[in-house]
């Protein structure tokens, strides 16, 4: 009895040691796991491979998704190795599985696992599913459509788009052509200083572009729209390229034609591209002028008219120049690039709205002056006149002194006209800038005049495509 009272404070102080150490060292969860790898040895498993790319290297959709979930659950942060990044808000921080790594998962009440490894050719990733099978009849579809519905709701929730480009050699890609970054240009319709009514007819066409499935379907046409952006430096071809990214809110593959190797690698690279997206190509007349190129002119026609577009469809191409004189004619018939939308330089009620935006700046003494010398012909692109008013802007008068002289010195700028086809020439004032009525109901009715016949006819579909292909602009 004596024997017992001594011991048992012995045996408690014991316990408690024993606990103490279990709980200050990570022997519990070490012994947890060797415990459920013994029950998982009991069991026989079943392996699902979701492999990032296809035999043509195209993106699985299924790959991406399945990232998407895993990379939001909450077991990502007990495994072993996870990679951090920020995110497109400065103060996000996002957790990334690693290669290797394992993340469990319950779905149920069935236990499953998922695997990143590195494919066997090195580059690409696999991500593996281990499953009992004894639970796979039960579980796995449904579990599938539980992925595929909450990746979904994140990438809604998320919005981000992605800016992808083409990397130089087939062979170095570990991911395929493409390389992507979050793509946060801060353009977007309401930023842009442009005729208001050019804006919503573009928006109103790409609305009804991705509402018009089965109506290319049923013309037999792939479910495509292209965009020919013409203007010169510093109009704002690329801010409005940005700006129709985001209001499609999809990724834009910018291609680089001068590291695409030949015809069928530029083929390739729009096979592995995804649809609901859109595909850039900027500065088009400047590559084609060059002398020694790796892509053919065919190859860049065969390109547009997207024959070669398998599986991704509803693209929006655009494609850049600074002027369309140069440029091969077959480019320019109609039929192959839908829209042609001028970019001029500014003009005068342009001016005002940079000033207003940039300078908080409504009327002023200085702009009778200035409207005098835009009638005259002068003129800079927004992107000039954006860049003196940033620099001066603590001082509207300096600012604006500094664009009269800005344009008195441009003393050549009739020279600086752009010729849209060579018959219209857009960049003195009083043949019309950016807000000219003259010019843009010219080209309005030109690029959208089946719009309005199309409205009138509402029980047909509208066709955009043979009315505002404007390669005779
Ligand atoms: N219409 C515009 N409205 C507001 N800002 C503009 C406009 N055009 C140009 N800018 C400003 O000028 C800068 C350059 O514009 P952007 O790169 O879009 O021109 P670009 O036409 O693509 O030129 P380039 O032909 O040299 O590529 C951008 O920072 C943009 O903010
Ligand atoms: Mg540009």
């Amino acid at each position: 009895m004596v024997n017992m009272m001594i011991l048992i404070p012995f045996l408690l102080v014991g316990l408690f040691l024993i606990l103490r150490f279990l709980f200050k060292t990570s022997l519990l969860l070490i012994l947890l796991q060797k415990f459920q790898c013994l029950e998982d040895w009991l069991h026989v498993h079943q392996l699902y491979r979701v492999p990032q790319f296809n035999h043509l290297f195209q993106e699985n959709e299924l790959y991406v998704k399945v990232s998407t979930y895993l990379n939001s659950l909450p077991s990502l942060e007990d495994s072993d190795f996870t990679n951090l990044f920020t995110g497109s808000k400065s103060n996000d921080i996002l957790l990334h599985l690693d290669t290797d790594q394992t993340i469990r998962d319950v779905f149920l009440g069935a236990r499953v696992s998922w695997t990143l490894e590195k494919s066997e050719n090195g580059g690409a990733r696999v991500l593996v599913l281990r499953i009992r099978k004894n639970d796979k009849r039960r579980i796995l579809r449904p579990y599938l459509q539980h992925i595929l519905s909450v990746a979904g709701d994140i990438s809604q929730r998320k919005k981000e788009i992605k800016l992808r480009m083409n990397v130089d050699s087939p062979s170095s890609g570990e991911n395929g052509r493409w390389r992507s970054v979050p793509f946060n240009h801060p353009a977007s319709f309401d930023t842009l200083v442009m005729d208001v009514d050019l804006k919503n007819k573009v928006k109103a066409d790409l609305e009804m572009f991705l509402k018009s499935k089965q109506f290319y379907q049923r013309l037999g046409r792939v479910w495509k729209r292209s965009y020919l952006l013409y203007g010169p430096s510093g109009t704002g071809k690329s801010s409005f390229v940005a700006a129709m990214a985001r209001f499609l809110n999809f990724d834009v593959y910018d291609i680089d034609l001068s590291k695409v190797s030949d015809d069928s690698d530029l083929k390739m690279l729009l096979l592995q591209s995804s649809s609901k997206s859109m595909i850039v190509v900027e500065d088009l007349d400047r590559f084609l002028m060059e002398k020694s190129k790796n892509v053919s002119l065919r190859g860049i026609l065969n390109f547009m008219d997207g024959i070669i577009s398998c599986c991704g469809e509803e693209r929006v191409m655009v494609f850049t120049m600074n002027s369309k004189d140069e440029v091969d004619e077959a480019l320019l018939r109609p039929g192959r690039i839908d829209v042609h939308i001028q970019f001029p330089l500014c003009d005068f009620p342009c001016f005002k709205h940079l000033a207003n935006n940039y300078l908080g700046v409504k009327e002023h003494k200085l702009f009778p002056q200035l409207e005098e010398i835009f009638q005259g012909g002068a003129s800079l692109s927004p992107a000039e006149i954006g860049e003196i008013m940033i620099s001066n802007r603590s001082s509207p008068t300096r600012a604006l002194k500094s664009v009269i002289s800005a344009m008195q010195t441009n003393a050549g700028a009739k020279s600086r006209r752009v010729s849209g086809d060579g018959a219209e020439e857009i960049g003195g004032g009083e043949q019309g800038g950016l807000f000219s009525r003259e010019h843009s109901v010219r080209d309005f009715r030109k690029l959208y005049g089946l719009l309005k016949m199309g409205s009138r006819r509402k029980d047909e579909p509208l066709d955009l495509g043979s009315a505002d292909k404007d390669g005779s602009n």
